[in-house]
């Protein structure tokens, strides 16, 4: 049998996830001095010094910004993750923060626990001080949603079942995304026109350099007067201080956000949760479950499903002599490699071959045994950037 798989976990991962890697197979945990594997959540891996030993990443969650993706993709590792497993919990955790901002919830529940439950004046001081945190209900009002993925269109419906109208912007909508999404979404073909029209403001894309400030001093001055928005994507969106400077002049009515920092936290109209959209049992269990599958049919068989920088490739055996190549996305590759495949004279069974970006992915079933000389032959062929062989013992 060969040596398990070391799994480095650097996150708390849900148990019912890390069950998904079988003990005879795999060894998962905090203490892997030379692993074959990463399973991360939110921890930073830029400043790591990432292993040579890594052959692939799983992120149990969306946004995969915590990871050096393109340094990786140069490794030709997978970098893996869980779209959609958290979507609900975030969409939930949005429409909290709608509410906590329409119904003044947070200054409300401050000013009952700030009640001394001795004072006879106790009832007299609830009535006559709750004026202070009236409302407004969402119904009738309009939710601009700015990234349609799979959290950005479950906001969408549910701010619809709300009886909100919604007005979503993503250029880069996947065709998935634009049929899932219900006919009442209005279409808006810019920030800005998103910005003008919306009492609510929710974001919902990744971080990348596109992104980053996406809303600033300029892209606030669009902003409906006491709007109110919230970020539950990456602090990294919004340029703080500009909302802060925003919020200052009564112009944003609230920031919603998922990411206290020393700028935000104690500001009066700040609701800051401590990234706490992910943060339920199904999400966490959903995620771990998904991309620990992902890593494990990656590791045993070669298979690649949602991972953020390789293609799709996953193909059932039909062979116990597998070999799995990622490789620069050039021409010629994929005769360079066949060739030294029928230089040992071995009979492909069974081949696909894909490419995303600069990356391409090719796995191979053949008929009989491979020679170590092969794989070392194709390691050397320039452009590829990680070769395995992937036998099934026995
Ligand atoms: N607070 C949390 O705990 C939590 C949980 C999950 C995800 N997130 C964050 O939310 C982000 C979105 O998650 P998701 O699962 O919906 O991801 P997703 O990839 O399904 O969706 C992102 C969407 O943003 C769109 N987009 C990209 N650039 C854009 C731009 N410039 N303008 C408008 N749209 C743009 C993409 O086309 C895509 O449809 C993640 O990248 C992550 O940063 C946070
Ligand atoms: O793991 C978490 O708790 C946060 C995950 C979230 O930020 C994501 O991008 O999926």
């Amino acid at each position: 049998m060969a040596e398990p798989f070391q799994v480095l976990v650097l996150n708390n991962v849900s148990a019912k996830g890390l069950a998904r890697l079988p003990a005879e197979r795999f060894v998962a945990g905090k203490d892997i001095a030379r692993p074959d594997a990463v399973l991360v959540r939110s921890a930073d891996m830029h400043g790591m010094d990432i292993p040579k030993s890594v052959l692939a990443i799983g992120r149990a969650g969306s946004g995969t910004n915590n990871i050096p993706v393109n340094a990786m993709s140069a490794r030709g590792v997978p970098v893996f993750n869980a779209p959609g497993a958290n979507a609900n919990a975030v969409k939930e955790l949005v429409l909290a923060g709608m509410l906590m901002a329409a119904r003044n919830i947070g200054g409300a529940m401050c000013f009952v626990v700030g009640l001394d439950p001795a004072d006879p004046e106790m009832e007299k001081k609830v009535e006559d001080g709750k004026k202070t945190y009236a409302g407004y209900e969402l119904a009738g009002h309009t939710l601009g949603v700015i990234g349609l993925g799979m959290i950005g269109r479950l906001v969408a419906d549910m701010a619809l079942k709300m009886g909100m109208n919604v007005l979503g912007y993503d250029p880069e909508i996947t065709v998935e995304a634009a049929w899932s999404l219900s006919s009442k979404v209005k279409k808006a073909n810019f920030v800005t026109e998103v910005l003008k029209h919306s009492h609510f403001v929710s974001l919902h894309v990744p971080l990348v350099e596109a992104t980053r400030h996406m809303i600033n001093a300029e892209s606030l001055t669009h902003m409906k007067h006491g709007a109110v928005l919230l970020n539950f994507s990456r602090e990294g969106v919004v340029d703080e201080a500009a909302v802060l400077a925003a919020l200052e002049a009564r112009k944003l009515g609230s920031y919603v956000c998922d990411f206290p920092s020393p700028k935000v936290n104690g500001n009066p109209h700040v609701v800051a949760l401590p990234h706490l959209g992910a943060s339920t049992r199904e999400a966490e269990e959903n995620c771990a479950t998904m991309v620990a599958d992902q890593l494990r049919d990656y590791l045993l068989d070669g298979n690649v499903v949602n991972a953020v920088n390789f293609p799709n490739v996953a193909m059932p055996r039909e062979s116990k002599f597998r070999i799995a190549v990622a490789n620069a996305n050039v021409p010629n590759m994929l005769g360079q490699i066949s060739t030294a495949m029928a230089g040992a004279k071995l009979n492909i069974h069974n081949m696909m071959n894909k490419s995303k970006g600069d990356i391409a992915y090719t796995l191979v079933d053949v008929d009989s045994k491979v020679p170590k000389k092969v794989i070392e032959a194709i390691a050397k062929i320039e452009g590829v950037l990680a070769v395995r062989y992937l036998p099934v013992e026995g």
